[in-house]
């Protein structure tokens, strides 16, 4: 059986907001919650009667207090995040924008900062970051991706400040419901870049126009602009 083989998947949204005239992007240290003490872009899960694109305006509200013009957040890519020995995968739709309106806030989940762009923090975000995020800067896009991710070891050593609780030898990506939560010590519980290794990757580069259904092994269903 293949240990990437998905049967379901949620769909959710990235925004990166890019600065270009000095070199910046703006990042948001995530508070809590699936990819928490890592940076990334802002986004979540798309809701139930919204379209993806509201859904990444929306977010990137909620978690950074800025809005985009409709027409000025352009479609990046689209990846496919797959979990070892998890039967849901992320089906993740990436989008960028250049210009906002409001004032950048830090809220209860996100705290936003911006960083230069040769200076990104990919050591502390998302190991796949690094695949696909230089190539959406190079405007290699829209692009798209399927990523392999299999779970880290946990090491716990013994008693320490700072405790955090985290999920545990979990089969389920984003779900609580199958995990089994541990308090353990920050340091040792979280490798810096996260919880999940890069295992593989795939990524296609400059697709001109991606097809409104993609089907690659019947996974991703549709791509909305
Ligand atoms: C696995 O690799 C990932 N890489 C990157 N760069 N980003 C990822 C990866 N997996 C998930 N993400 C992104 C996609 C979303 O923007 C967030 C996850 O959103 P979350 O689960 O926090 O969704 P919310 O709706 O905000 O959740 P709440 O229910 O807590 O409000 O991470």
């Amino acid at each position: 059986m293949d240990p990437f083989h998905i049967t379901s998947k949620k769909v959710l949204t990235l925004v990166m907001v890019i600065d270009k005239d000095n070199q910046k992007i703006l990042l948001g240290y995530k508070k809590r919650g699936f990819g928490a003490h890592l940076w990334n872009g802002f986004g979540g899960k798309v809701e139930p009667g919204e379209t993806v694109r509201q859904g990444a305006l929306r977010e990137l509200q909620e978690e950074a207090g800025i809005t985009v013009d409709d027409h000025k957040i352009q479609k990046a890519g689209l990846l496919l995040f797959l979990f070892e020995n998890d039967p849901m995968g992320l089906e993740c739709h990436v989008y960028k924008a250049y210009e906002y309106h409001g004032e950048i806030r830090e809220c209860e989940e996100m705290r936003p900062q911006w960083f230069d762009i040769k200076d990104i923090p990919y050591e502390q975000m998302w190991e796949d970051d690094k695949i696909w995020l230089p190539e959406l800067l190079k405007g290699q896009d829209p692009f798209y991706g399927r990523i392999y991710l299999k779970r880290k070891p946990l090491e716990v050593e013994g008693e320490e400040e700072g405790k955090v609780t985290v999920a545990a030898a979990a089969p389920s990506s984003t779900s609580n419901v199958s995990l089994t939560m541990v308090t353990v010590p920050f340091t040792t519980a979280q490798p810096k870049s996260g919880p999940f290794a890069l295992f593989d990757h795939r990524l296609d580069l400059n697709l001109s126009k991606i097809p409104k259904e993609i089907a690659f092994d019947g996974t991703i269903a549709s791509y909305e602009d």
